[in-house]
């Protein structure tokens, strides 16, 4: 079978020498409450395969940064204090060197969706390979600018992953009836019923519409490979993204620091303080550069509102010292690729929703509409809509 390389970028001449690729334990797996265990034994998945998979992260060897950020509590002031020891450098010419090492993030949608296609199809497989290693493996370095590159070069490492689910919150979870959800997911159905003839038109199908495989055993992997995963959906309204309904997966864009103290990620924060706790403890407990360009999925909590948080790890740090805007993009596309993996291995126990905000575009300062763009041209085989809520 032949894996493309997920292209990061339009350019591959200009290689992002500076990445690797790691392996990093799912957040899940360091719960220490009991109660969380016994719901995970009792809820667990059908098997271990299927909620462990390949965990992957981009690192980045750290350029010069520095980070001075005075918009957080003092504790996290105290961290990121001790960080900006490490760096070197202002913002502006740790941007600069940034900027002239590494490559122009700007994608191809379509190329890049059909080599995303490839190659979550290939990452489950890769999940019952031979790699089951440590909490941090090393990895083969993400060929981010060879699009054409062999598989070997884009092996992930499967992890075995002790994904915790709440069942008990699940079953208190009403089936719900989001209108605006299921109109626009038809809507999404119809749109991909008048598309599907031309292969060149962004299909917008979910695995309900999808039409029945008829390939022989012989050939079902070469058909799957060349089976084209539906784009994943993206809508937008105004709202708050904490009136999602129970059983959401509330996505939102992190920093490696263990850190909440600005904007949605402050004010889940105080409304999540469990969900944060996970995160900070999953921070402290995996480096950064492991952390970066993951994401990490939070299941509802004993108390508080029954939503999933999920932290897409975009940049390395917050404030001045973040990450350059191509590499927060380039994060933004491992993380959600890496979220779409975790939720395909999960099945039905996935989240039943999934709302987020406009990841990126506050204290990041990435235009959404990019952010928007990468999204769009995500495949995912099951079929995705995710909902954008926004207050302004
Ligand atoms: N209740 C609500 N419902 C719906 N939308 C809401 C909302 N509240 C705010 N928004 C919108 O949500 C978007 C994202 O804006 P944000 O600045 O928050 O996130 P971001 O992704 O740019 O940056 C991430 C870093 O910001 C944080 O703080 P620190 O790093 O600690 O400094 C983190 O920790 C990360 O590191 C903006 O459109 C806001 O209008």
């Amino acid at each position: 079978m032949s894996i493309s390389a997920k292209p990061k970028s339009s350019t591959p001449e200009a290689p992002k020498s500076q990445k690797k690729r790691r392996t990093i334990k799912r957040c899940s797996e360091s719960d220490e409450e009991g109660t969380e265990d016994e719901i995970n034994d009792s809820a667990k998945p059908k098997t271990t395969s299927e909620i462990t998979k390949p965990k992957t992260s981009t690192i980045k060897q750290q350029v010069a940064e520095e980070s001075s950020d005075s918009d957080h509590e003092d504790e996290e002031d105290s961290e990121e204090d001790e960080q900006d020891d490490e760096d070197e450098g202002d913002e502006e010419s740790s941007d600069d060197e940034q900027t002239n090492t590494k490559k122009p993030t700007k994608v191809n949608p379509l190329t890049l969706k059909k080599q995303i296609s490839t190659k979550t199809q290939a990452s489950k497989r890769r999940v019952e390979s031979d790699d089951d290693v440590a909490q941090v493996a090393s990895k083969s370095k993400k060929p981010k600018t060879q699009p054409a590159a062999s598989s070997s070069s884009k092996k992930k490492t499967a992890i075995p992953s002790k994904r915790r689910y709440d069942n008990d919150s699940e079953d208190d979870i009403i089936e719900l009836t989001s209108k605006s959800i299921k109109t626009k997911s038809k809507t999404a159905q119809t749109q991909s019923a008048k598309s599907s003839s031309s292969t060149l038109t962004k299909k917008q199908t979910f695995k309900a519409s999808k039409e029945p495989e008829v390939e022989t055993d012989s050939k079902e992997e070469d058909s799957s490979d060349d089976e084209e995963a539906p784009n994943v959906v993206v809508t937008e309204h105004k709202g708050n993204l904490f009136d999602a309904p129970p059983n959401t997966l509330l996505l939102h864009a992190c920093n490696c620091m263990g850190v909440w103290g600005a904007g949605i990620a402050l004010a889940l924060k105080k409304n999540y303080p469990h969900h944060f706790k996970r995160y900070k403890e999953h921070c402290e407990s995996t480096s950064p550069n492991l952390l970066l360009s993951t994401c990490l999925l939070i299941p509802p909590q004993p108390t508080g509102p029954k939503h999933w948080v999920g932290c897409l790890f975009t940049s390395r740090k917050y404030g001045r010292g973040k990450d350059t805007k191509d590499d927060i993009m380039d994060n933004t596309d491992s993380a959600l690729q890496d979220m779409l993996e975790q939720l395909e291995n999960m099945g039905d126990n996935k989240p039943k929703y999934t709302w987020m905000c406009k990841i990126n575009s506050g204290s990041f300062k990435v235009p959404w509409s990019q952010t928007k763009a990468l999204i769009e041209a995500l495949t995912f085989r099951e079929g995705l809509h995710i909902q954008v809520v926004d207050k302004k």
